[in-house]
């Protein structure tokens, strides 16, 4: 981990429940500027409802959220810059059917950030060749691939210059061979500095882009650590468990 750059999210003993059901029960890490944080475990365990916290789709029951030390979630907190700041990709990729590619990664730029729409399309269409996309800028979402689809989606997040880009799971909708042209665009992605956090079944993925993986399992992070600590010397019995399932298929 890159313990000597700077802090830009801190999660303290972050807890969520759906009713008497506790999903999330003492979640705590700190990220720091320009660090790959992957998080792994089991399905069900939490890990997609935490991102969901962090960026506010859901509201924590309990417990701070820190961006650059300030609490987003104390009442006088702006959160309009908090949401301009934190970009978040799907599964399921949510682009807009009724719009093109371009325009897709157009509308949050006008909307939110007030560019110009000379602009907006000038920085989406730098977005949609970072991403290998820039041929199909007047398709149409649905006439494209999962796959393709993904990389439209990740060049509408970068296009609104988030601080921070959170992953849930986006190459788990996708066929198989669509998987490894997404992941690869997000290897590139991570390697411009992008604080990037991401949840993923992807191992072999985990493991070579990350400085920082956390171990999830029944809302709790069990573990954590650099890559090679969580995938070669797990200490915890619940990481090597889930660890030995993937290792012959997956490695
Ligand atoms: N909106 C909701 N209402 C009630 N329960 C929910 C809701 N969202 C998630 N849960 C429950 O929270 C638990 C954790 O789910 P979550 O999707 O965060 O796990 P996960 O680790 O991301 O799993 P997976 O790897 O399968 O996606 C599950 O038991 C799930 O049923």
């Amino acid at each position: 981990m890159n313990n000597n750059e700077e802090n830009i999210l801190k999660v303290e003993h972050l807890q969520k429940s759906y009713g008497n059901h506790q999903v999330l029960r003492d979640i705590s890490f700190d990220i720091n500027k320009g660090e790959i944080m992957t998080i792994i475990g089991p399905s069900g365990g939490g890990k997609s409802t935490m991102l969901r916290c962090i960026n506010l789709l859901e509201d924590p029951t309990e417990g701070k959220i820190l961006f650059y030390g300030d609490n987003i979630l104390a009442p006088k907190y702006d959160l309009n810059h908090y949401r301009s700041k934190v970009g978040m990709v799907f599964q399921q990729f949510n682009l807009f059917n009724n719009k093109n590619v371009l325009q897709n990664c157009m509308i949050g730029q006008e909307s939110v950030l007030g560019r110009s729409k000379t602009e907006a399309e000038k920085i989406a269409r730098e977005n949609l060749q970072k991403v290998g996309m820039e041929a199909y800028a007047e398709a149409k979402p649905a006439q494209l691939s999962g796959g393709q689809q993904q990389r439209v989606a990740i060049a509408r997040a970068i296009s609104m210059n988030p601080e921070v880009l959170l992953f849930d799971e986006p190459t788990s909708a996708l066929d198989p061979e669509m998987v490894g042209e997404v992941l690869k665009t997000m290897s590139n992605l991570a390697k411009t500095g992008l604080t990037m956090v991401i949840v993923t079944h992807e191992m072999g993925f985990a493991r070579d882009i990350s400085n920082h993986v956390v171990f999830m399992s029944d809302g709790v992070i069990t573990e954590q650590g650099t890559p090679d600590q969580i995938f070669n010397h797990p200490q915890e019995e619940k990481t090597q468990k889930f660890l030995r399932n993937f290792r012959n298929e997956q490695f």
